[in-house]
């Protein structure tokens, strides 16, 4: 059950994560796309004026500046300047340049052809090459844009009546790079996405108890700072309890290791139950002490908790060759006031202290304090 909770929650935020992971792993690509991008097409703009009429550059250079050069100046500016966290960020804008550029190349061959002017082929390879790979726009989008760059391409060499065998030639040519910058960049991704998964799972391992599946004490000092720190700024209150199993080198010793590890998992069931909420998390922290953090609880919700895990885990119906083995746990819990400031070692400090309370006073209760 805990696991399945993990998956479920990972899985949900996995979409979201790789596309956070894949801009990270891409921005230096589509930082300098965009540059190179900016500079051939300024490049491709003065090459328009020294080549062109002026009643064709002033045309052209209009649209150049408005459907390329103005977005791409703005793009160049938000990625080295501002970088966007995911992939799909600003997905409108870098396929408006895409679309611009393929369109605008589609313009410039028809004014050629009207006013007899020499023309390069070479630019769509460019523009394909920058579109369906550099720029790393995710592959529909890719796609959708490269057949409406083709098909405009395609209708004004109809429309100018071009040689049917040279256009169809021109089209297997570029199609042909097309689909291969778009299969690079879908096996790209897919490498991206595999690595992506890989160190996802390793990262878990890393913060899980193999035993219990809880998260363990490394993950607990990362989530008890960064928690405490939100409850801080936010004016939240923060629950700690630290729980204890009560003489368990007894279980151990009277009823063996396997019988104990089931104990300890049993724990961890009781623990897990009571993360209800996707910033609550239990944590095995030591052979048998176990921590579980609630954020935003209240006095009363916390008090009401520790004593539901003290009565589960006294209510464990554990039979070992028909003997029922005894099992408490002790607890000290620590609640932080909304607008209370103390650092997370000193909160885990004030739990342990009334942990140790409730251990020499007796085991199986639970002590509390809200710190103020
Ligand atoms: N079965 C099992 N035992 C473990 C594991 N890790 C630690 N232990 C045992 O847990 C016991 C902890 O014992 P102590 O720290 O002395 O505490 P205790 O016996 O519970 O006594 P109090 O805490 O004072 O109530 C030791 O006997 C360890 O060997 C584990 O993964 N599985």
């Amino acid at each position: 059950m805990i696991k399945a909770r993990k998956n479920e929650y990972q899985n949900a935020k996995s979409e979201v994560n790789f596309s956070h992971f894949l801009m990270h792993q891409c921005l230096g690509m589509r930082r300098w796309a965009l540059t190179v991008a900016l500079l051939l097409y300024i490049v491709f703009a003065i090459m328009d004026v020294l080549k062109f009429p002026s009643e064709v550059y002033s045309l052209t250079l209009t649209t150049r500046i408005i459907l390329v050069i103005a977005p791409l100046i703005y793009l160049n500016v938000l990625y080295w300047f501002f970088p966007p966290i995911s992939i799909r960020s600003n997905l409108l804008i870098l396929l408006l340049v895409y679309i611009g550029s393929g369109l605008n190349h589609s313009l410039i061959y028809y004014l050629s052809d009207i006013y007899g002017l020499q023309f390069s082929e070479l630019g769509m390879v460019l523009i394909l090459m920058f579109g369906c790979l550099l720029l790393v726009i995710p592959i529909k989008p890719a796609v959708f844009a490269t057949f409406i760059i083709l098909a405009v391409f395609s209708a004004v060499n109809v429309y100018i009546n071009s040689q049917l065998a040279d256009l169809i030639f021109v089209l297997i040519i570029l199609s042909f790079v097309s689909g291969i910058c778009l299969t690079i960049n879908l096996i790209g991704q897919k490498t991206l996405y595999k690595n992506y998964l890989l160190i996802n799972r390793l990262y878990n391992e890393s913060i899980t108890d193999g035993l219990t599946k809880l998260h363990n004490k490394r993950s607990f000092q990362e989530e008890i700072e960064r928690l405490n720190a939100i409850a801080t700024r936010d004016n939240a209150t923060l629950g700690l309890i630290l729980i204890d199993a009560d003489d368990f080198k007894i279980i151990n010793d009277s009823f063996g290791h396997a019988v104990g590890d089931d104990v300890l998992i049993k724990i961890a069931q009781v623990i897990e139950a009571k993360c209800r909420r996707v910033e609550d998390i239990g944590f095995r922290v030591g052979g048998d002490e176990f921590a579980l953090i609630l954020y935003g609880i209240n006095d009363e919700k916390l008090e009401q908790t520790c004593f539901e895990i003290v009565k589960n885990v006294t209510n464990f119906n554990i039979k070992y060759n028909r003997q029922s083995v005894k099992t408490s746990v002790s607890l000290g819990a620590v609640l932080k006031s909304a607008n209370a400031k103390i650092s997370s070692d000193n909160l885990t400090e004030i739990a342990d202290e009334y942990l140790y309370e409730a251990k020499e006073n007796g085991r199986n209760q639970y002590y509390l304090k809200t710190f103020q």
